[in-house]
């Protein structure tokens, strides 16, 4: 339902009384009071206390629950992102659909009586893949992403053409909940520092969304310099154990006048895959806000409802190391990735409730949760006997390897493939020069596995074979850069390999539809693999099993598995690398489970080496501060009968 302007009928139909009170599309307004250091709601003083969730990171029958836990919490705002790859997964084909539905989900923010402040980009960050930009773009490798390089800019034009007109209804003076739009992202963190390009948008987001929008624009304290601009209303960011007063003061030098913002003040942080989970105390960010809401600012605290990276669209970070973010977007947020309320939550509600009404009423329960298994996985086959179906189309062809972008994958893997061209009877050192795996490769000899080469690593195999041997790479895409001064982050082998003092040249590249496969092929019963034991290297296992109860939230378990990529029903469900942690967990939403003794289906590719039982659990209960060390202990600690069951348990649903 679109904002409509108050008709004449619904005039009509109220009594005078109200419809003069009711602030009509025309008096709707939302402005900055310099003369009091405030923000105006239709002419009265006006302070936002806001959250950010990403829609991109909630499956859309869940929106409603995680909006009302955030009303109920005491917020009048929320903020999020709009993920410009989410809606344009090729230049001109746009997806608004289902849990893309960005109408939907503003009218859900408008029925939880939200406001909402938006940040379209182009570029979020967000840790989300690319920061957001459609890694289509680097189809053109020379590109120069986020200035006022023509061929950008022209994309970005094309976007937003298709994506503000949709949001103009929406804005507040119109009818609608946006009260404010930011301009970019955190520009003063990009080296480019290139006004030309933020004035270029300054003009687009005036062009096609009015004179009346607030737009503004979000930094670190370190990038207030090249990421403010006039006539852009300039905020902040920083987190509990940042000097607030020190950071305000450096705002006013951009905003002398006007409320004071800080557009992202973190409740906890991101986790990357091989380092510890992250956290942030309930003291220090209660204690933050505090002290923020007694000065008269406006705060949206990042995160309130982290989420989770579903599929492949975790980001990544560069700190002399590639660091790919985890599949659970958590963030140690006061709303849990599985929709909980936590201390946190409580915590910052109390604070709120100190300095504008909260709603009354009780806070929705938990969802229910419930535990399964364990469940025994059978072998379906390795990823090489399914090629034809994961590459319909064939191979291409071509004497050096051609990256992820220049054969048009955006996601997922790609197999590399070329034939030795004489016997090697010594172990032979093959690399790939220049830290050219982006970023994780299989290595396979006529389909027997030889081990992995990543990114960060500067590692060798060594490896034998006969003249015509298959040589296989199969390459993983964990995640492009959101963050960082270049964030063109091509994927594949960026070099030809090379074996002993041979370049290794004429390859076949097999993109692969990992997912069409595991959608439509393995509802189909595959025969069991007639494998003698279980082979090393990529694998599909799976597993089809009736849940008897109702069901419930879960989380999928994988102790002893390695490292891949996980689906429910089709659903692909994220990441797993329970070999790296600190996840060790992936959230199952209890939507994607059929009761009632329907059957389920889980599906595993399996990348390097599967536990001698390869068996799963679903707990009731999520593991995301668990490096592979302290994993074991955790295991030890679990219930004897949790590990021990033999068959699938009967629902304990709670
Ligand atoms: C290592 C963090 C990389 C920079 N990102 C920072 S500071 N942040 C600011 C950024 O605007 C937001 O999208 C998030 O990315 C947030 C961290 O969660």
């Amino acid at each position: 339902m679109a904002p409509k302007k108050p008709s004449c009928l619904r005039s009509l139909l109220l009594p005078l009384s109200l419809t003069l009170l009711l602030p009509q599309a025309d008096t709707r307004s939302f402005l900055v009071d310099r003369d009091h250091d405030r923000f105006l709601l239709d002419g009265a003083p006006f302070r936002y206390v806001s959250g950010s969730l990403h829609y991109f990171r909630v499956p859309r029958v869940l929106w409603t629950d995680r909006l009302l836990k955030m009303r109920w919490s005491g917020l009048n705002a929320i903020q999020f992102y709009v993920p410009w790859n989410y809606h344009e997964p090729q230049p001109g084909v746009y997806n608004f659909n289902g849990s893309r539905d960005l109408i939907a989900f503003l009218n859900e923010a408008a029925l939880a009586n939200l406001l909402v402040i938006l940040r379209p980009g182009p570029y979020i960050c967000a840790e989300w893949e690319m920061g957001g930009l459609p890694s289509w773009l680097l189809q053109k490798p020379e590109i120069h992403l986020r200035t006022s390089d023509p061929d950008f800019l022209a994309a970005v034009d094309s976007w937003f053409k298709v994506l503000l007109p949709k949001i103009y209804p929406w804005l507040y003076h119109n009818g609608g909940n946006i009260i404010s739009i930011q301009v970019e992202n955190e520009y003063g963190s990009y080296r480019a520092c290139d006004f030309s390009y933020m004035r270029h948008l300054a003009g687009l987001f005036r062009a096609l969304l009015g004179e009346k929008i607030l737009l503004f624009t979000t930094d670190g304290p370190e990038g207030l310099k090249c990421g403010s601009l006039q006539g852009l209303y300039t905020t902040v960011d920083f987190g509990p154990a940042d000097n607030m007063t020190k950071i305000f003061t450096l705002l006013r030098k951009y905003e002398p006048h006007g409320p004071l913002v800080n557009s992202e003040y973190y409740t906890g942080w991101l986790d990357y895959w091989g380092q510890n989970h992250s956290t942030r105390s309930v003291s220090a960010v209660t204690k933050g806000l505090e002290n923020m809401l007694k000065l008269g600012a406006s705060v949206n605290m990042y995160m309130f409802h982290g989420g989770t990276n579903f599929g492949y669209w975790n980001g990544a970070d560069k700190k002399g190391r590639f660091l790919p973010i985890t599949t659970s977007y958590d963030y140690d947020a006061p709303i849990s990735e599985a929709g909980d309320p936590t201390p946190k939550l409580f915590a910052l509600r109390d604070v709120i409730s100190k300095f504008q009404e909260v709603p009354l009423g009780p806070l929705p329960p938990p969802s229910p949760k419930m535990m399964l298994g364990p469940l025994t996985l059978h072998l379906v086959g390795h990823l090489l006997a399914f090629l034809d179906l994961l590459c319909p189309r064939g191979p291409i062809h071509s004497i050096l390897p051609m990256t992820f972008e220049a054969v048009k994958q955006d996601h997922g893997f790609m197999l590399y493939r070329t034939y030795m061209t004489y016997t090697i009877f010594e172990p032979t050192p093959f690399w790939v020069p220049h830290n050219g795996v982006h970023d994780r490769a299989y290595v396979m000899v006529d389909g027997v596995f030889q081990g992995v080469l990543e990114r960060n690593m500067r590692d060798k195999l060594f490896l034998t074979g006969q003249l015509g041997s298959k040589l296989d790479i199969l390459v993983e895409n964990m995640g492009r850069l959101s963050f960082g001064s270049n964030s063109s982050d091509f994927k594949g082998l960026l070099e030809p390999p090379i074996l002993g003092q041979t370049i290794l040249t004429q390859w076949l590249m097999f993109p692969l539809k990992i997912d069409n496969l595991v959608k439509w092929w393995f509802p189909l019963q595959l025969p069991k693999w007639p494998y003698p034991q279980a082979p090393s290297g990529p694998t599909f296992y799976s597993k089809t099993f009736p849940i008897l109860g109702s069901v419930g939230d879960t989380f999928l378990y994988l102790p002893g598995w390695t490292k891949g990529q996980v689906w429910i029903n089709g659903f692909n469900l994220g990441r797993y690398w329970t070999k790296q942690g600190p996840q060790q967990t992936l959230y199952v939403p209890r939507f994607l489970l059929f009761p009632r003794g329907a059957l389920n289906k889980i599906t595993l590719l399996e990348l390097e080496n599967v536990p001698l039982q390869p068996q799963v659990q679903f707990l009731d209960k999520p593991i995301l501060n668990s490096t592979s060390t302290l994993h074991r202990t955790h295991i030890n600690s679990l219930s004897a009968d949790t590990l021990s069951a033999s068959e699938p348990m009967e629902l304990s649903g709670h």
